[in-house]
């Protein structure tokens, strides 16, 4: 889209994608609703667990994307191997997706029920391919950890990406990360998950993801999904495009798209 950006208003938002997206139709969409009953546990997932190994000191830069912040990784010295993985993947970022209050937010759903948030790790087949970018036209090329984010305690990893949001008020700016964030310390205590074929949860939506979605949420206070909120979706000292509330990000997530004849796997219980 020139212009009108993709985004999350009525104007431009998920129902809107496919116009400029034509992969945002397609049926390995992502997120999707988590149907427990659905889920067939597999013995092979089983045997091979998830491992990762994540350097704190190569958090480099947080940005806000228009669509939200990102906190974007040096992939060297990380990698995510086991579970459905052939191989071995690399984090390349992570990010988070919220609604406008907390009874909402989350991408995936589970048995229906929405999240307050959701917490992405992305990390692309550094085995097959040369870097992120290249990994995600392939359907093998990318791997996304999801976190269920939920109301209560504060979270102290989280609250170094919260107090970095001040300086990135306005779409595009970007600030070091220099107290270093630990991917590892925003992961569940429980590795139980479940995991599906999807996509990117964003335009260009690519049909290039293997998810896999802890099944234990992890806390966040209220306090902090409203810093979420304060991010603005355009530029410092241009008017706001969007039909939103004085241009604040209050929510950046799609809402589910249907599983189709995908297999959902978990492990653990
Ligand atoms: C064309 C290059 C693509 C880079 C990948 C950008 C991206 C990664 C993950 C997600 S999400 N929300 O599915 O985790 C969204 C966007
Ligand atoms: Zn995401």
């Amino acid at each position: 889209m020139s212009a009108a950006e993709w985004g999350y208003t009525k104007r431009n938002g998920p129902f809107t994608w496919a116009k400029n997206y034509p992969t945002a139709a397609g049926i390995r969409q992502s997120p999707v609703d988590i149907d427990t009953a659905l889920a067939t546990s597999d013995s092979s997932l089983e045997s091979k667990p998830l491992r990762w190994k994540y350097v704190p000191q190569n958090t480099r830069t947080i940005v806000n994307s228009g669509h939200g912040w990102r906190v974007d990784v040096d992939s060297e010295g990380s990698e995510l191997v086991g579970g459905p993985l052939e191989g071995t993947y690399k984090l390349q970022q992570f990010h988070c997706h919220w609604g406008s209050s907390s009874d909402k937010g989350s991408e995936h759903t589970v048995d229906g029920q929405s999240y307050a948030a959701e917490l992405h790790l992305v990390h692309w087949n550094s085995s097959k391919y040369a870097d992120c970018g290249e990994a995600a036209d392939y359907p093998d090329g990318l791997t996304v950890l999801g976190v269920l984010l939920k109301v209560g305690a504060k979270n102290p990893e989280l609250q170094k990406v919260i107090d970095l949001i001040p300086s990135i008020s306005h779409r595009g700016e970007k600030t070091e990360v220099k107290e270093a964030i630990d991917p590892a310390k925003m992961l569940p205590k429980t590795l139980s998950y479940w995991t599906y074929l999807g996509s990117l949860t964003v335009p260009p939506c690519n049909e290039s993801v293997t998810w896999i979605l802890f099944k234990e949420p992890v806390e966040v206070s209220e306090e902090q999904l409203a810093a979420f909120r304060s991010l603005r979706c355009y530029k410092r000292g241009e008017e706001c495009p969007c039909d939103e509330v004085d241009g604040l990000l209050i929510s950046n997530y799609r809402p589910t798209l249907p599983l189709g004849t995908r297999e959902l796997r978990e492990c653990g219980s």
